[in-house]
């Protein structure tokens, strides 16, 4: 009898903003070889001299500007999708973030225990990179590899430029921005060009070529870069704005490595300085609001905004709860399981 099962992967936020509980979350986070891609020797040399001394501290502090009775939003808002998209399914819907609580390793022996035998993993993340989509995913089969190696599993893939995402982007976007905005910004949570070259298969198109974006290729598939700027035009295509009107950032880079640009900070000040006065950001690489959204953006970047002449930077809210992102989420959970009856009846015809 085969029971199936939806697992929603997020990244995860740490259990509380006490400065040992953000060390906790960070070590875990950062000693992750598909986020800190460099020599395990290396990675610990610099968790241990450079970031654990001071960053905890600091996340915690920003942390504590966003945080709500109920929790960190990522976290808070993560389980009212859960909640919602199961209300919308016959199947139970899992939900298990990569770093902190709940763990992919508890819920995956939770699925297990539970006698799940098809499973339809769910990375809420629109677009490929490694230090997201992919480590979520690797980890989670990790896990069911080592419990149970037998059960079935199907991947939603990055979603960046499905009709149905971008439809459930612009529904949630649409009311809050105005006819009189100078500006709608698209901020990107940046990556190191290294992984951008690293996730190229061929190594030969990804930040190789100056044209490789936007030039057709295979290596598309998992190119972030590309999945970014193809979300930002599926939008302002669905959504009629004016091109001259918006913009393309890449923000919350760590480290001194060149991540993907132009970065947001620097971006936000040059418009103030160039006389920009209203300003919308939205953060398509977000489902959910974060401390990346709510604080580096809707705080810090609003500072970074008026401190050069900007009069107002306002935040849009990612997707959240909004009924068209959990409609598409349940709809596909509800085509997958179709799927699978489809294959049960082929298989049975056959024998
Ligand atoms: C090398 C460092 C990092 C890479 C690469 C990276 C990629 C990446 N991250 C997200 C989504 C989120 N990141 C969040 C927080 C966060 N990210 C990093 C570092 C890298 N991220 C750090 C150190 C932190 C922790 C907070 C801090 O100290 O600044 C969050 C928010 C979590 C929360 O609790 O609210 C999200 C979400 C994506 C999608 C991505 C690659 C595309
Ligand atoms: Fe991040
Ligand atoms: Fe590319």
């Amino acid at each position: 009898m085969s029971k199936p099962a939806a697992l929603l992967l997020n990244l995860g936020s740490p259990d509380s903003t006490s400065i040992p509980d953000v060390r906790r979350y960070l070590e875990e986070f950062l000693s992750d070889d598909r986020v800190l891609d460099i020599p395990a020797w290396k990675r610990s040399l610099i968790l241990k001299l450079f970031i654990l001394p001071k960053r905890p501290a600091e996340s915690a502090e920003a942390y504590s500007e966003v945080w709500t009775d109920e929790g960190s939003p990522l976290i808070v808002t993560s389980f009212e999708q859960q909640k919602l998209v199961s209300e919308q399914c016959d199947m139970p819907v899992y939900l298990a973030m990569r770093y902190g609580n709940p763990s992919t390793a508890d819920i995956v022996k939770q699925i297990v225990d539970d006698g799940v035998t098809d499973l339809f993993i769910m990375p809420l993340y629109p677009h490929y990179a490694m230090s997201s989509y992919e480590t979520a995913v690797v980890a989670a089969m990790d896990e069911i590899n080592k419990l149970k190696p037998s059960m079935k599993t199907n991947l939603l893939q990055p979603f960046y430029q499905d009709d149905d995402y971008i439809e459930a982007l612009v529904d949630s976007a649409k009311p809050h921005l105005e006819d009189d905005d100078d500006l709608l910004l698209f901020s990107y949570h940046g990556i190191p060009e290294r992984h951008v070259q690293k996730s190229d298969p061929s190594h030969a198109h990804c930040l190789v070529r100056d044209d490789c974006c936007v030039t057709p290729h295979p290596c598309h598939a998992t190119c972030y870069k590309h999945q970014c700027l193809a979300t930002t035009k599926a939008f302002i295509d669905k959504i009629g704005i004016d091109q001259s009107k918006t913009a393309i950032s890449f923000q919350s880079r760590l480290l001194r490595d060149p991540w993907l640009g132009p970065y947001t900070d620097f971006e936000l000040k040059r418009f103030g300085k160039e006389g920009v006065k209203k300003i919308k950001v939205m953060c398509p690489a977000f489902v959910s609001d974060c401390l990346e959204t709510l604080e580096e953006i809707g705080m810090r970047g609003v500072e970074e905004f008026t401190s050069t002449g900007g009069e107002s930077l306002t935040l849009v809210p990612c997707m959240n709860a909004h009924p068209s992102w959990i409609k598409f989420l349940s709809n596909r959970i509800n085509k997958w399981e179709q799927s699978l009856g489809a294959e049960t009846k082929t298989l049975s015809s056959a024998t």
